[in-house]
């Protein structure tokens, strides 16, 4: 089988700061390292075949959004190898939208970047508007609009560009039921035409129903890639344990875990 994404040996380091000063000595003066290292993902190696459906899973800060941006190009990562075959699209609140524009330059803009011609974009630009239920407000600046009507512009602008691998970061969740099920049709349709799609969500059942394999991500790494039905079962079984822990055991667990994070790699980066 074809393979879509392959992701290798990928490490994201991020610097934290106690004070803004810190910072811009760190930016003068790399060499004398300040900050703190944190790495957000740590050796994380998989691959993915095309037309898969595959779902991110782990508690707050395992690294989902963070391996959704590097895997969509928004951010690059510190080291390691990412490999993809074709365009990807990545819709999540607020992603890749302006502001200070309105509904339609925003889709006018997005659509320019992607090297459309202004016919097709006059085209494209009505089903956009109406699958996002903005006509009213489209004319309106985004800064305006509420998360849900963000995160319904950026699904059907990336929906409608028809990307080979499409990645969805906890869209569904801020828009109301009705949409978060004519957006399920439409993901099933791409299902059904064999795109890759990553899903990142916290809702197990939209799990459950929707992807076929699991990547449980913890703190930072891989703990677990396969198939969703026993993955699931796995992340369940874990966060039932992890929700009996009392307040004090949870920071302790969080906080282990945290400090592993920020370990120095200084072998491999
Ligand atoms: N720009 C940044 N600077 C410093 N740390 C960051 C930055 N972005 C993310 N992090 C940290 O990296 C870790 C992973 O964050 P990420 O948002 O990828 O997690 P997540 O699994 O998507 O979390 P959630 O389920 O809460 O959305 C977190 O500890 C977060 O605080």
């Amino acid at each position: 089988m074809l393979k879509t994404v392959e992701v290798k040996n990928v490490y994201k380091r991020y610097k934290l700061y106690k004070k803004k000063s810190e910072r811009i000595l760190d930016l003068i003066m790399p060499h004398k390292e300040y900050g703190e290292d944190f790495f957000a993902l740590q050796n994380v190696s998989f691959d993915v075949e095309k037309g898969s459906i595959i779902g991110l899973v782990g508690i707050n800060g395992s690294g989902k959004s963070t391996l959704a941006n590097i895997i969509a190009g928004v951010i690059p990562t510190t080291t390691g190898e990412i490999k993809i075959q074709g365009n990807v699209a990545l819709i999540a609140v607020n992603a890749g939208l302006d502001a200070g524009l309105t509904g339609r330059e925003n889709i006018e803009l997005k659509l320019l970047m992607l090297g459309f011609s202004k016919k097709e974009i006059i085209n494209m630009e009505e089903e956009i508007i109406e699958f996002a239920e903005l006509e009213k407000f489209i004319d309106q600046p985004v800064k305006t609009y509420s998360s849900g009507m963000k995160s319904r512009l950026g699904f059907s602008i990336s929906v409608r560009v028809d990307p080979d691998i499409l990645i969805i970061d906890e869209a569904l969740s801020v828009g109301d039921k009705a949409f978060a099920e004519k957006s399920l049709e439409k993901m099933m349709e791409f299902k059904a035409r064999g795109k890759t799609m990553f899903f990142v969500s916290h809702s197990i059942s939209q799990m459950k129903k929707f992807c076929e394999q699991i990547i449980w991500l913890e703190f930072g790494t891989v703990k677990e890639y396969g198939k969703a039905s026993e993955v699931l079962k796995h992340y369940e079984s874990f966060l039932a344990e992890y929700q009996a822990l009392t307040k004090t055991e949870k920071k302790k667990y969080r906080t282990d875990a945290l400090n592993r994070q920020s370990l120095k790699k200084e072998k491999i980066l």
